[in-house]
């Protein structure tokens, strides 16, 4: 079998990443894909008091730990499961848990730099970007982080302003041009989809 497909999907926190990818599997019908996200990669700071850990930069590309995703997707490439750690957002570390991903014909890895790091890019065949103005994607983040990631207003305002909008600006939004797709979602963006999954048919077609 040739080896498996692998599409990265960037674009800034809550622009619509992990929905995007729901809708392109949706719409292709795909069952035989695995999905990381590269949060699961931040990282293990278990040595590090609660307090420090608060005044880590997560937008940075410093704060993920991508030689061990860079092994990971290799080692899937060639067709080898993985023990992939699993990101806990409110004790901001990983958690106990490892989840054991047995390898697929696709690998979907999104996350806010995952095509920052020149060496994950180059395994990609497809990259796409998801673009929304930064006034939406705070909105969307702030009742996300409060429902789902057990944050504070305050905590997520200041967080805001100190690190996740300048770096989003210098390290982000720059990767917009390695992408092959941008897929805005702050209008329909039904065609856009309907051309990658186009284009992951013709790809999967011809490795058959
Ligand atoms: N087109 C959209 N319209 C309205 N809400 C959206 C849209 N796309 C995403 N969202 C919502 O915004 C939040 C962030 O989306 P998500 O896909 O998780 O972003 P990301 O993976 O980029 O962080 C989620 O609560 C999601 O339901
Ligand atoms: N302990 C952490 C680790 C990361 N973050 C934020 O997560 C964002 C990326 O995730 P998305 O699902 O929004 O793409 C990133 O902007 C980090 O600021 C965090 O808040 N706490």
């Amino acid at each position: 079998m040739d080896k498996p497909l692998v599409i990265l999907v960037a674009g800034g926190s809550a622009s619509g990443k992990s929905t995007v990818v729901q809708e392109i599997l949706d719409k292709a019908g795909l069952e035989d894909v695995i999905i990381i996200n590269h949060d699961d990669y931040y990282l293990d700071q278990k040595d590090l008091p609660m307090e420090k850990r608060y005044l880590i930069n997560y937008d940075h590309p410093r704060s993920l730990d991508n030689e061990l995703l860079y092994k990971d997707i290799k080692a899937l490439l060639n067709f080898e499961p993985i023990d992939k750690p699993v990101y806990d957002f409110e004790k901001f570390t990983r958690s106990e848990k490892i989840e054991h991903v047995l390898p697929k014909k696709i690998i979907i890895i999104e996350g806010i730099l995952i095509l920052e790091n020149p060496r994950i890019r180059e395994l990609a065949d497809i990259s796409i970007f998801v673009e929304l103005d930064d006034d939406t994607r705070f909105i969307r983040r702030m009742l996300r982080d409060m429902k789902e990631r057990g944050r504070s207003l305050e905590n997520i305002v200041l967080q805001y302003q100190k690190t996740v909008k300048p770096m989003f600006h210098k390290y982000i939004k720059p990767t917009k041009r390695y992408a092959d797709v941008l897929i805005p979602n702050d209008t329909k963006h039904a065609i856009a989809v309907d051309l990658i999954v186009a284009k992951i048919k013709q790809i999967l077609g011809e490795r058959k």
